[in-house]
């Protein structure tokens, strides 16, 4: 059994991958203290909880905080003695070169996103992912990751106007039924949900202008469904998009003989 770990800015996520797919998903916040002890109790515990014993043989990770994955090699070295492959290291292989500038360290989870939307849908494809940031990730015919866009996440955006104005409380993300707000709650609501709509319509449709041939948008990430309710954004939603991304890339690996 593999499991793949995508380590993000705010969350952290296992899920275990059975060679047909996912049979379950564990979700923590990211924390660079973390410890292997740490990570194996609270893994443990859920994993007993969904009564599943299968021995895990293999582990990849994707993780854009680079301090957590010495804790997590100790992680799966003392309680699976496996090495893991971790996305966007040297000694990992990536199917398709990524084309961007040099010196460029591009993030793991865009990798990842790029080989799981290739592998599901072929090339010409854009991802756009709700994360930390919300970025989009261009997969060329090909198949290689050839750029895209990084704009500030939803809740840091939340966050920052919170931090920044003194009279300016903390809102959770929803979808206000109107643009115009009678209140500083509907108002940040509508700034931040009708802003992102806008953001998004604009960047996928100069995204497409600019590489100049159809291309098809995939969303994901948690709040990737919450815009789609209020305006067609994406063609589909894949939640598990970077995680699938993850296993295709470690599939790769092993069929090239490189783990
Ligand atoms: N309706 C909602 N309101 C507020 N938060 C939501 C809602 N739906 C999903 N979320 C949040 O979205 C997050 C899931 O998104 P995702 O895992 O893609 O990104 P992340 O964990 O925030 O970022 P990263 O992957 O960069 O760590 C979860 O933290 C979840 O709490
Ligand atoms: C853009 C984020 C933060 C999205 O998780 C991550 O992919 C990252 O840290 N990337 C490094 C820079 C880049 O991808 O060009
Ligand atoms: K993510």
């Amino acid at each position: 059994m593999l499991l793949a770990i995508d380590c993000g800015n705010t969350n952290t996520v296992f899920s275990l991958w059975d060679g047909e797919k996912f049979l379950c998903t564990l979700r923590t916040s990211t924390h660079h203290a973390r410890t292997a002890d740490a990570y194996f109790t609270w893994y443990s515990t859920l994993i007993n909880h969904y009564g599943i014993d299968a021995p895990i043989t293999d582990v990849v990770i994707s993780s854009t905080v680079p301090r957590v994955v010495w804790n997590l090699r100790v992680f799966a070295d003392r309680f699976f003695g496996c090495r893991p492959l971790v996305v966007g290291k040297p000694e990992c292989l990536l199917q398709h070169t990524p084309r961007v500038d040099t010196g460029t360290a591009v993030g793991p989870d865009r990798l990842a996103n790029a080989a799981g939307a290739f592998d599901r849908h072929g090339g010409d494809v854009m991802v756009v992912d709700f994360g930390t940031a919300t970025n989009i990730d261009v997969v060329a015919s090909d198949g290689a990751y050839v750029g895209g866009v990084i704009a500030p996440g939803v809740n840091l955006s939340l966050e920052a106007l919170h931090q920044g104005a003194a009279a300016l409380p903390h809102v959770d993300i929803s979808q206000p039924d109107k643009v115009i707000g009678t209140n500083t709650v509907e108002c940040i609501q509508s700034g931040i949900f009708w802003g992102y709509v806008g953001l998004i319509q604009g960047l996928t449709q100069r995204v497409r202008d600019e590489y100049g041939k159809p291309m098809k948008i995939i969303g994901t990430g948690g709040l990737a469904p919450l815009f789609a309710q209020a305006e067609t954004l994406f063609d589909t939603i894949e939640d598990d998009l970077t995680m699938y991304g993850l296993v295709v890339i470690h599939a790769y690996n092993k069929e090239q003989g490189n783990i």
